[in-house]
Formats: C-alpha cells, structure tokens, sequence
C-alpha cells in the first residue's frame, strides 16, 4: 500500500541527504520517481546536501499541483511510483493535500522531508499539514547537536550575531558554518528546547561565560 511519509529534523539533520539517498536506492531497484524541492539554498530546482551531493529537481512553487503532475506524467505514458519532496515545510497546506490524494487515488509513494518549525517554534503550514496527514512522521536518527550537547530540537534565526524572534517566517539561509558571514546575513543555529526559549546561542553562552583569564585576574585582584 502506497504511503505518505513525513521526514522531519531541524535544520542540518540530514533531511536532503536521505531524500537523495532514497531516490537513489528506489530508482536502483528500477523504480520511477520524480524530485520536488521548494527555495533550496543552493538555487531554483536544485535538492542539495552538504555532504556535497546535489541532484536536479522540480521547483514547486504556489500554482505547483500535485495531482496535476502525476496525472500529467502518465497520460504521457511516463511511470510515476514515487514522489520525493525536499523543503516540504515551504508547500501549501492544499499542495500536502494533493500529496494526500496521490498516494490514496493514484497509489504513488510519497516522502516529504522538512523542518517543522520556524525560527520562533511554529509550525510551518506544510509541516502541519504533514504532521496532521502523513501516515507516519520519521524522526530523523542522526542528531544534530546543540552548542551544550543536548539534542538540538529547535532552530534558530541569527541576525548581527544575536537571535532574533521576529520577522518573515520564510528567509533561506544556512546555519552558521555555511554561510558566507556578512554583517545582517540571516543565519541559523541549532538548539535544544532550553536554549533556545532562553534565547541563548552558542556566541551569547560564550559572553555570558566568564573566562578563565577573568576569573584568575579577579581573584588576584583581590
Ligand atoms: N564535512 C562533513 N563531514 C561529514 N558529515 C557532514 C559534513 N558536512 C555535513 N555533514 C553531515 O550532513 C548533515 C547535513 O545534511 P543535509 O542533508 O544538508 O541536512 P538538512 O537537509 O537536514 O539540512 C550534517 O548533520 C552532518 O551530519
Ligand atoms: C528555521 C527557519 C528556516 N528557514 C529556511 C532556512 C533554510 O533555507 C530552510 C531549511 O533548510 P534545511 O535544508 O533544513 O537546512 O528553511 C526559514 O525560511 N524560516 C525559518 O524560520
């Protein structure tokens, strides 16, 4: 029975990396599949992976329909037995709702891979949608860590160096070791639950810490 799978991890988890991995293994095994992605950073129509592995793919956009895709492709007499979606937390609500469909009408395999939450801890309405549809959600296994070791299980935005919880819910960007550094760049930072409701990153934990040379030069100080 065809399903509709809803990958999900904070930023830099590995999401892209599994979804070209399974396209990969499914296509290998002579399975037809069809790649979506939405705003990936490296470009327009593009999954990447910083492990370096990048793969062409559709770009969906607002008038993207999915039922409208599979449907197309067939009548063209091209198989279609999976879709892969890439960024999914950036799709419409009525787009997972297609994703639904295709799997129950047409019998195609989906998986969605996506962040669940923005920068202030909100469900995106794609993720939501994928939370609230999907026939399972798949944590993934490789664990990105916050800055104090704890899993990370949240994402944050980082403006001039300081997180920030207001704005657009939409900027692409990448955490911090992809990023090329500018002074207003939008970054992201991975944390645990506890750091990032106290809105301390790895930078703010640094200041807030006293340093050893601080430390030895009061007590000597008196
Ligand atoms: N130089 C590296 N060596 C080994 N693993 C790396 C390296 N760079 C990135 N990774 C792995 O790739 C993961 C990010 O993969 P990616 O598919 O781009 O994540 P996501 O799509 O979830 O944002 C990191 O968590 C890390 O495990
Ligand atoms: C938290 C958050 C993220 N984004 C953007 C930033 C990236 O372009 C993607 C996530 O990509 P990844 O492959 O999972 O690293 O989402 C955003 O627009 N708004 C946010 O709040």
């Amino acid at each position: 029975m065809a399903e509709l799978v809803f990958f999900s991890g904070t930023m830099d988890c590995g999401k892209s990396t599994l979804a070209l991995q399974m396209h990969h293994n499914h296509a290998a095994r002579g399975r037809d599949g069809v790649l979506f992605t939405r705003q990936d950073r490296a470009g327009t129509a593009t999954i990447s992976s910083r492990l370096g592995l990048t793969k062409e793919a559709c770009e969906v956009d607002d008038a993207t329909d999915f039922w409208f895709e599979v449907i197309d492709r067939r009548t063209q007499g091209r198989p279609v037995d999976y879709l892969i979606g890439d960024e999914a937390q950036f799709y419409t609500a009525a787009q997972v709702e297609q994703l639904a469909r295709v799997v129950d009408e047409l019998g195609v395999d989906v998986y969605a891979f996506g962040i669940s939450t923005d920068f202030r801890a909100r469900l995106f309405p794609g993720a939501q949608r994928l939370v609230e549809l999907a026939d399972r959600v798949d944590v993934l296994q490789v664990r990105a860590l916050c800055w104090c070791g704890a899993r990370a299980t949240h994402n944050a935005r980082v403006v001039a160096g300081r997180m920030v919880v207001e704005g657009a819910q939409v900027v692409v960007g990448d955490v911090d070791g992809g990023s090329s550094g500018g002074a207003d760049e939008v970054t992201y930072e991975v944390l645990c639950r506890r750091h990032h409701m106290r809105r301390m990153t790895a930078a703010a934990a640094r200041a807030a810490a006293p340093s050893a040379q601080t430390l030895v030069s009061s007590v000597l100080d008196g």
